[in-house]
């Protein structure tokens, strides 16, 4: 029989985790040496449990599977938190197993190192920004434990929570069962699949809008057929940029609202019906729409429900949905030809000249790259850089967009490279790099080499746009370029628009280390989508 942990270990990679992120403690060394031991799955241990967190959460997204975090009892798992909770905002399956003490610890009458108010303070925590939980303290449901709440993290892809006292590590158990899916009830699917393909077929502008849940679930390619099939544009929320970059023939661009392009909100605000997929209805997305939902022509598919008109089908799984709508469109007669708008335009084409830096500049220059080298996947942190990234043309992009925490690019690009394999492009602002930038020392160990590009105003801007008149958006130069050296990468200052070209073509040809170009944009200038999304959002105030 397995152990605890090698059945956990196994359990884990059965239910789709391909590595750990984590920082041992000693309420989860003999964990982290049994995972060591048995290389079951590979580790990246990082610098600051914030960190293991984004790298987790990014892993989960570009995999569209679950990411796994192993953090020590207190002091390793309430460092975690923020990064869970903008995971379950975001809709990430972060996996978060915890050390905690044994049960004779816990009966010893003291106070334990890394405890907070109770020994289960920690459990009571983490109940409130996961969607499961299991402590394994009974050998005998251990394994049943683990896969309820391992099928939990993928049926809703929201976090969960695996507690492990540390005198369980070595416990003899049954293997971890792999829990049939919960598909959906067949009459309730084909009854909302009918009801969704009449309205849109009454619809003479309709639009599907996607979101998270249409890449958590591995379900782009058949949103992809299904808008071909009926001929209906699809555009994504600010949150679900980068999907469908498959699919250039039927994706329109991204909905900003007021802020967006108008082509693409013209398109949104005048359909005369929607298919919201995996849309989470939060500001980010919609703080900026010009019109209200019209509930009696829009259908919603996300959290396993679905709201057609004012009426809601529970348990219904989006996958499911989509499959349904595909087998009831199949053989569908030619979709009535619509004249679409054009894709959005992405600035191409840098002149490469003396002049100094503003953001677009950089998206140009990125979108020019592209051209040349090819799509790379990108990490971006919140700030001036993911509005930037909306310049950038419809790449897979991995960003805080509705949680907006900052500290995410930098170790979710890190993620990205861990999980994927692939050479990954980080956006981030100087202030989110004063965060957790400093992961990138740990890039040499695992020979990841990604290009990162700081965009270093010497500023909080999305602050200063704000609140101009405060004096502590004003931030010192840190001199990042000068310090990735010391971090095993290569780092360059640029700050004008022919030495950003030439840093960026030097970097694609520099493998093996991380590159580091830190563009130098004078304070207060920021990207066209910035300033639209900060005139939009002062306008629709004053609207109120
Ligand atoms: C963890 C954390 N702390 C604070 C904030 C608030 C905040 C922003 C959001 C509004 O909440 S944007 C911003 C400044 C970002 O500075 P930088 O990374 O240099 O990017 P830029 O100069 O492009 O703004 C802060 C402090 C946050 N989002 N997340
Ligand atoms: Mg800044």
């Amino acid at each position: 029989m397995p152990t605890l942990a090698t059945a956990l270990l196994q359990g884990l990679k059965d239910h789709g985790a391909r590595e750990l992120f984590g920082i041992p403690g000693d309420f989860v060394l003999p964990f982290f040496k049994i995972v060591e031991e048995t290389a079951i799955l590979p580790c990246f241990t990082l610098s600051h449990e914030p960190a293991v967190g984004f790298a987790a959460d990014a892993a989960a997204r570009y995999r569209s599977g679950i990411g796994v975090a192993v953090v020590t009892y207190g002091a390793g798992a309430f460092n975690v938190v923020n990064a869970v909770a903008g995971a379950y905002a975001e809709r990430s399956p972060v996996v978060v197993v915890a050390g905690a003490p044994g049960a004779r610890e816990r009966a010893s009458g003291l106070l334990l190192h890394h405890q907070a108010r109770s020994v289960d303070t920690q459990f009571a925590v983490f109940r409130e920004i996961t969607c499961d939980q299991a402590v394994l303290d009974d050998p005998v449901t251990a394994p049943g434990e683990i896969a309820r709440v391992l099928r939990s993290a993928r049926e809703r892809s929201l976090p969960v929570y695996i507690e492990l006292p540390r005198d369980m590590v070595d416990v003899e158990v049954a293997p971890v069962p792999v829990l049939p899916p919960r598909a959906a009830e067949p009459d309730a699917l084909a009854e909302c699949a009918a009801e969704i393909v009449a309205l849109l077929g009454r619809a003479t502008s309709p639009v599907i809008v996607v979101d998270v849940e249409v890449r958590r679930y591995g379900i782009e390619a058949a949103v992809a057929t299904l808008a071909r099939r009926l001929g209906i544009p699809v555009v994504t929320t600010f949150m679900g940029r980068g999907l469908l970059q498959q699919a250039p023939d039927v994706l329109r661009g991204t909905y900003l609202g007021s802020a967006g392009d108008p082509a693409v909100t013209r398109l949104v605000e005048d359909a005369d019906a929607l298919l919201l997929l995996g849309v989470i209805l939060c500001d980010t997305n919609f703080a900026l729409s010009e019109k209200r939902f019209d509930w009696r022509h829009t259908v919603l598919a996300i959290d396993r429900s679905v709201r057609v008109g004012h009426h809601v089908y529970p348990d219904l799984p989006i996958e499911d949905l989509v499959a349904a709508l595909l087998d009831r469109t199949e053989g569908d007669a030619a979709p009535k030809p619509r004249t679409l708008p054009p894709f959005e335009a992405y600035p191409r084409g840098l002149v490469a000249d003396d002049r100094p830096l503003a953001p677009t500049d950089i998206a140009t220059a990125l979108n020019d790259l592209f051209d040349r080298h090819g799509p790379m996947p990108m990490a971006s942190d919140i700030g001036d850089c993911l509005f930037t990234a909306m310049e950038i043309d419809n790449t897979a992009l991995a960003a805080p967009g509705y949680y907006a925490g900052m500290g995410f690019g930098v170790p979710a690009g890190i993620g990205v490279a861990a999980a994927t394999g692939t050479r990954p492009l980080i956006l981030v602002g100087d202030g989110a790099f004063q965060m957790t930038g400093w992961e990138l020392g740990n890039c040499r160990r695992y020979g990841l080499d990604p290009i990162v590009i700081v965009f270093n105003n010497a500023s909080w801007e999305m602050l200063r746009v704000f609140q101009p008149e405060s004096k502590f958006n004003d931030l010192s130069d840190w001199n990042f370029a000068a310090a990735a050296p010391s971090l095993g990468g290569h780092g360059e200052r640029v700050s004008t628009r022919k030495e950003l070209a030439a840093a960026l073509e030097q970097a694609v040809a520099r493998r093996g280390v991380f590159s580091l170009i830190e563009a130098m944009i004078p304070r207060g200038v920021t990207s066209r989508t910035l300033a639209r999304f900060v005139s939009g959002l002062k306008s629709a105030r004053d609207r109120q």
